[in-house]
């Protein structure tokens, strides 16, 4: 299918000095795979393809260096900027960019700002540009997320067409910008993808678009007809920059990156990062049984019934008018815990009654069978004609549960945020009302996916030859997100090749809320996730390395799916680090997007050490097992051995100790002295007494 490759530019001071901050390259991405989403249903022969993201600051310079190599270099189809076009002083793109059109596209910009004065007047304050640069069109949306969406929503279904013109009409040059074409073209993928001859594409993009009597698309998709779709390719020559080896995935060994281009971050601006870039937890309607456990209310509910439903006995007795004081008083009827009327109670009558059953009306207390004496049997001696009441001054319903006086009818019961517990407390409560359905947040489906030439599956019968190692990374991940109650699909073992994971991850994506792989994010050649997910799936990577020991290359990306986004956890291969990854953000992000709020972490715990503790110049988090002592203590001890590869470091494990780097000591010191108090997370159940 033919790809319109689209570079995104932010451009914005704040957003180029912290890129977290960044909320448009998400927003525009989305809108765009709306768009291929649209344009797939109406069998439009296009598809968008975000090529480059990138944040600049507002600095015309810096814009114009993007444009120039965006527009000249890579001949992208569509440049998009965002941001710098309002009134500020820093406010510099439509200079930027107006300089650089060899024609202006005024057409474009009342589109866009009819659209936005329709929704404020504000959109006076905007001062867009478009226009054509060589074969590349430009449009500069405004700064904030919600404006640049309604902008580019405003003509998207217009661009197609526009950048096939700008493009000359020539096919072949609508394609050169696309690198997966290019690199077919090249060979480089072997998988060449038959093209559309432009007849094809330009009567699809007619319909799309909705755009019709354009005497010059049809002219130019007659004067080329159908020979093109067998055109000899054009291999365009590879730009040598470093920034776009940064992401291909077919770069030689020897032009990969010496250093990594993620910037380091911190545990808690990568927690910060996974928080803020999740889609939101959806709504589904759930059965009261015992499959609700685990999940979280999504709303209020509200008691159908009360409870007790009727007035109840609270002991086994006899139903009697408190009024009418001790003495001896014939049974008249017996009122058991069971469905059924029973007959009405007079002054100087008692009725037998067990625990829970309805109390008689004119009742008005119970008398425990203890406090009375049988003074008359029936013949046979099977049971009282009349009894004694021993007790005096009975008050006014006592003995008896009044009707809703456990719950009342209408009563808010749970309250939204509530989790399920298997403690089994909210399952009886909804029970016990009456309501049978509740609005709970869906639970999202996990998939694991092995990555590695070099891993086979576990339970492989024979040796291993030379440089196999057993996957112990999958079978450990889905014992951990199944026991935690989440859905988990297992997607085996992709080998290293970029084909692979492409096809395997587009699989997964049918029918998984979330992807967690293992392997293949650091530094070697093999290492190709980063790049597939951004290439191969318009992924954004939120991040690529954190300072922490296991962990360090932990990766975190969205790719955007049809209704929202789809998070991606990279994690390192080593089977400790995978482990401690999963447990420290991953599990947190499962609990989030199953409706958890500010409680997705696992809860931190202080601990004292049981012996001396190496500190690590990166921030550690330890495997160890916490007890309570037998003065009350949580005291916490190793599990010996934490090479990243030791995946037996967390056998027995209870807890993570979120040990500090040693820059972040006083002192220099290099150990924590046993005795010392250190933060523990805990993740698995925490043991009392010595075992
Ligand atoms: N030059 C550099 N090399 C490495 C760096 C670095 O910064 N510069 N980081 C190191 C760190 S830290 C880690 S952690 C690892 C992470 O590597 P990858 O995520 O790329 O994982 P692989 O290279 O694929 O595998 C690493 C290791 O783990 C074994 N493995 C992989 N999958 C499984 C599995 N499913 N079950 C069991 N074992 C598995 C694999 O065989 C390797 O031994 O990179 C360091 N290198
Ligand atoms: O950070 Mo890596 O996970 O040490 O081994
Ligand atoms: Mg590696």
């Amino acid at each position: 299918m033919p790809e319109l490759t689209v570079g995104l530019l932010v451009i914005s001071d704040t957003a180029a000095a912290d890129h977290a901050t960044d909320r448009a390259i998400d927003t525009l991405t989305a809108v765009i795979a709306e768009a291929n989403a649209a344009a797939d249903l109406a069998h439009a022969s296009y598809e968008w393809l975000v090529d480059e993201r990138r944040i600049v600051p507002d600095d015309k310079d810096k814009i114009q260096e993007k444009i120039r190599e965006w527009c000249d270099v890579r001949q992208l189809s569509l440049v998009i900027t965002t941001g710098g076009t309002g009134f500020g002083l820093r406010d510099v793109t439509p200079e930027a960019v107006g300089e650089m059109l060899d024609k202006t596209a005024s057409g474009l910009v009342h589109g866009m700002l009819a659209a936005s004065l329709r929704i404020t007047p504000f959109a006076v304050m905007s001062r867009p540009v478009a226009g054509i640069r060589k074969h590349t069109v430009i449009i500069t949306l405004p700064g904030s997320p919600k404006g640049a969406k309604e902008n580019l929503e405003s003509i998207i279904k217009l661009l197609p067409h526009a950048c096939v013109q700008a493009a000359g009409g020539d096919s072949r040059s609508l394609h050169s910008g696309g690198v997966r074409q290019l690199e077919a073209e090249a060979g480089l993928t072997g998988s060449a993808t038959p093209r559309t001859n432009s007849h094809d594409r330009h009567s699809h993009l007619h319909e799309s678009g909705g755009i019709s009597g354009d005497d010059s698309v049809r002219s130019h998709s007659h004067s080329h007809g159908c020979g093109h779709g067998h055109h000899a390719p054009t291999p365009r020559t590879k730009q040598p920059s470093d920034e776009l080896l940064s992401n291909e995935l077919s770069a030689d060994v020897t032009r990969r990156h010496r250093s990594s281009p993620y910037p380091m971050i911190s545990v808690a601006q990568a927690h910060k990062l996974i928080a803020e870039n999740l889609p939101l937890p959806t709504i589904i309607r759930h059965k009261v049984s015992e499959t609700l456990v685990g999940y979280i209310l999504a709303e209020d509910v509200t008691a159908v019934e009360s409870v007790p439903a009727f007035r109840a006995s609270i002991v086994d007795g006899y139903a009697v008018l408190h009024t009418d004081g001790t003495g001896i008083y014939p049974v008249v009827s017996v009122s058991h815990a069971a469905a059924g009327e029973s007959k009405v109670l007079s002054s100087g009558e008692i009725a037998r009654i067990t625990t829970g059953a309805p109390l008689p009306s004119g009742a008005t207390a119970v008398v425990m069978v203890e406090d009375t004496r049988i003074a008359e049997k029936t013949e046979d001696g099977s049971e009282e004609l009349r009894v004694e009441v021993l007790a005096s001054g009975l008050e006014n319903m006592e003995n008896v549960r009044e009707v809703g006086s456990d719950v009342r009818a209408g009563e808010v019961i749970l309250r939204k945020g509530t989790q399920i517990t298997a403690i089994g407390g909210e399952v009886g409560l909804l029970a016990s009302v009456g309501v049978q359905q509740v609005n709970v947040y869906r639970k999202p489906v996990v998939g694991v996916l092995s990555t590695g030439d070099e891993v086979v599956y576990h339970d492989r019968e024979g040796p291993l030859k030379l440089g196999e190692v057993r996957d112990s990374n999958r079978p450990t991940l889905l014992a951990a997100i199944c026991a935690r109650g989440f859905n988990a699909v297992d997607l085996s073992i992709a080998k290293d090749s970029a084909e692979t994971l492409e096809e395997t991850i587009k699989d997964a994506l049918k029918s998984v809320d979330v992807i967690i792989t293992t392997g293949g994010v650091s530094m070697g050649e093999k290492d190709l996730l980063k790049p597939t997910i951004e290439r191969t799936f318009s992924g954004t990577i939120h991040f690529g390395r954190v300072a922490m020991k296991p962990g360090k290359p932990t990766t975190f990306a969205t790719i955007p799916s049809a209704s929202s986004v789809k998070p991606i956890f990279a994690l390192p291969g080593n089977p400790a680090s995978a482990n401690v990854t999963f447990h420290l953000f991953v599990l947190p992000a499962l609990r989030q997007l199953s409706g958890y709020r500010e409680n997705a972490h696992l809860p931190t715990i202080p601990v004292t050490m049981e012996h001396d503790v190496p500190l690590d110049p990166r921030p550690e988090f330890h495997r160890a097992v916490v007890r309570v002592d037998r003065g009350g203590t949580l005291v916490a001890r190793s599990t010996g051995g934490q090479r990243s590869s030791r995946i037996g470091s967390l056998q027995g494990a209870n807890a993570l100790l979120c040990l500090p780097a040693t820059s972040e000591v006083g002192d220099k010191r290099t150990r924590i002295p046993r005795g010392d108090v250190v933060s523990a997370l805990l993740i698995g159940e925490l043991q009392s007494l010595d075992i």
